[in-house]
């Protein structure tokens, strides 16, 4: 597989394109504004900055990096010639089925189509193609290009050369991965919403500050960031779609905390909007 196209050019997709890139492949990169392809740009810049001043990386590797990604607005170039193509638009069953129905119709028949998606149904999102068998969940993690996991979904119909090919080029690019069913939120995100949730309802009942919730997770439990820190992080909106979904397989265990629901409905996404459970302007 050399050639990547990715498919939304947010938090999960523009890291995905620099851990592609930095491994060698070319990737096109498509989203829906200008504004969002030039954001994407300028955070995989920082990024590879940010490697290269701790010595992870050379200038030689910054430019190689860069010169193998082009963006473009039209979802037909990003499938034409690529060989895999990866979905990150957000987290919303219907929105993921039409984009799918548009890669089966635009890749070529060899292709791969994967989704990001953090706990949405593999099977319904293939079942719009005529290849659900080429058709995956590549469940990768923020920030992407640091993060180790691939988390690699099964659908019903997904082959099992597939899943090999996948587990390949994870590999490939520097990954572990794990192997899952599809059922929802998987591995991770069943459990990281069952502790995130959590921690926002013991927050909302004024059992410790905002700070002191975070504290005491990261110190007391020696994760690398607080709860409420890591949904600003992932998204509000993110954490809020996957917890309805969650509720609607498991029940009320995973029911979004009123507050999680007032900060997305205000437009508080976490770091991506400048305000979430911080204020990060
Ligand atoms: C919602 C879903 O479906 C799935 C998900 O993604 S759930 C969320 C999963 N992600 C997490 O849980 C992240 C938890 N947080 C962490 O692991 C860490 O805080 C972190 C890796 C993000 C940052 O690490 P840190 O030690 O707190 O800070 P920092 O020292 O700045 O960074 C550590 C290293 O990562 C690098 N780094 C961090 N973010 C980076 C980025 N965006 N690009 C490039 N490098 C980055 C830093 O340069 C640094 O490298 P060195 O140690 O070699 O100097
Ligand atoms: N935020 C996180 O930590 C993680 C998120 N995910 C999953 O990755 C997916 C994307 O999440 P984020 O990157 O966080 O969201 P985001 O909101 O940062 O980015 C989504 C991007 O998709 C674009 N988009 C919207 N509609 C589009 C369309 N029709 N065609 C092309 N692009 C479109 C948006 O303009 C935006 O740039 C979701 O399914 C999410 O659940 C998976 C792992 C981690």
């Amino acid at each position: 597989m050399k050639k990547i196209g990715v498919i939304g050019a947010g938090l999960m997709g523009n890291g995905i394109a620099q851990t592609m890139a930095m491994s060698g492949k070319y990737v096109i990169l498509q989203d829906i504004t200008e504004e969002a392809l030039l954001k994407a740009r300028n955070k995989i810049e920082k990024s590879l900055g940010r490697l290269e001043k701790a010595g992870h990386i050379n200038q030689e590797r910054v430019t190689n990096t860069l010169s193998k990604i082009t963006t473009t607005l039209e979802i037909e170039q990003a499938c034409k010639e690529s060989d895999l193509i990866i979905e990150a638009v957000p987290e919303n069953l219907q929105l993921k089925r039409t984009i799918f129905e548009q890669l089966d119709r635009y890749a070529p028949t060899h292709a791969i189509l994967a989704t990001n998606t953090s706990e949405l149904s593999v099977t319904s999102i293939a079942a719009v193609t005529n290849r659900a068998d080429q058709v995956i969940g590549m469940h990768w993690f923020n920030p992407a290009p640091v993060m180790k996991l691939i988390e690699i979904v099964k659908g019903i119909d997904t082959s099992n050369e597939t899943v090999k090919m996948i587990e390949s080029i994870s590999e490939e690019v520097g990954k572990e991965t794990v192997l899952v069913k599809d059922t929802q939120g998987f591995v991770t995100t069943r459990a990281l919403s069952a502790h995130m949730l959590e921690c926002m309802r013991i927050y909302e009942e004024g059992v410790a500050s905002l700070e002191d919730v975070d504290k005491a997770i990261r110190l007391g439990l020696n994760y690398p960031m607080g709860p409420l820190q890591l949904a600003d992080y992932v998204g509000l909106d993110t954490m809020l779609y996957a917890s309805e979904g969650l509720v609607e397989a498991y029940g009320d265990r995973f029911r979004p905390p009123q507050i999680l629901r007032k900060l997305v409905e205000a437009g508080h996404f976490g770091v991506k909007t400048g305000r979430g459970f911080y204020s990060y302007e």
